[in-house]
């Protein structure tokens, strides 16, 4: 049968994401980058590749305990972070986490830090499109909780923030560029006077999206970089890896995959604003 252009989908089977029907587990996680997909083999058993199109990289294993996680990357920004959630949303995932990296605004914020994302100030313009709070959307407070007890069973601090989400890294991020020093500065009093923490490029797509489609979301990020005291973390490695145990952990908590009894852990909460 042909496809249909409205809904390029077919045999269940998505027109970007290399997954097909009842290949996911309800939870997956969702760096930017593809090459996190492998390192989350390192906090995962079982792991196993299902496929690469542009930069929707898809592996899935085990958590400790068992539970079955996916991990899918967005790739960079916004257009592409909206794809993966819709698609993932409609091959039956549930829960998505955004597993990222992130430039802080603050000085209580090192380089290394692990963050959870309790809310994103708009800028993405995928977003955009999605219906939402004009404030910018938040994150699942199951989502959000689950993250605080897996941090706190790792002893990993975890710090709660809000980000801004831009949809560029350079003039956008109030970097200067040959000639557009200026604008770079003003745009950096801009981003300052938000009054948010961390600024980065897929949070607010992710909980917007996930939002308007019912689906729960939150974000784990972790400082890659500090403008305030212009920091950069060159070996970045160990403090992903704390990140992906403390999604992998929360997402554990989260997974109802197929136990009833999953996801009891979590009492909820409606303290995040
Ligand atoms: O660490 P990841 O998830 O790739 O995300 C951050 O890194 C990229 C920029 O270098 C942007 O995607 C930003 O949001
Ligand atoms: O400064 C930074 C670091 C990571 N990701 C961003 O978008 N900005």
């Amino acid at each position: 049968m042909a496809r249909s252009a409205q809904d390029p989908w077919r045999k269940g089977a998505p027109p970007h994401l290399p997954a097909g029907a009842g290949t996911l587990p309800p939870v997956c996680l969702l760096p930017g980058d593809p090459a996190r997909v492998d390192l989350a083999a390192e906090v995962l058993d079982d792991f196993r590749i299902l496929g690469q199109n542009r930069e929707f990289r898809i592996g899935t294993g085990r958590a400790p305990g068992g539970r079955r996680i996916a991990v899918c990357s967005t790739g960079i920004g916004g257009p592409s972070t909206e794809i993966a959630v819709v698609e993932l949303a409609r091959l039956g995932v549930t829960t998505v986490l955004r597993t990222g990296g992130m430039g802080a605004l603050t000085g209580r914020i090192p380089p290394g830090t692990v963050c959870a994302a309790v809310r994103a100030v708009p800028g993405s313009g995928a977003a955009s499109h999605y219906p939402g709070d004009p404030d910018g959307p938040t994150a699942h407070p199951a989502v959000l909780t689950a993250l605080r007890q897996a941090a706190r069973g790792l002893d990993v601090p975890l710090t709660e923030i809000s980000v801004a989400t831009v949809d560029s890294y350079y003039l956008g991020q109030g970097r200067p560029l040959p000639g557009h020093e200026e604008r770079a500065a003003a745009r950096m009093d801009v981003l300052r006077g938000l009054g948010i923490d961390g600024l980065e490029m897929e949070t607010e797509t992710v909980l917007a999206v996930a939002g308007a489609l019912g689906v729960r979301a939150g974000a784990v990020l972790v400082a890659h970089a500090n403008r305030a005291t212009d920091d950069w973390l060159e070996d970045y490695r160990p403090a992903q890896l704390a990140m992906l145990r403390v999604a992998v952990s929360a997402a554990a908590l989260l997974s109802d995959d197929g136990d009833p009894q999953a996801g009891t852990a979590i009492t909820t909460s409606t303290a995040h604003g």
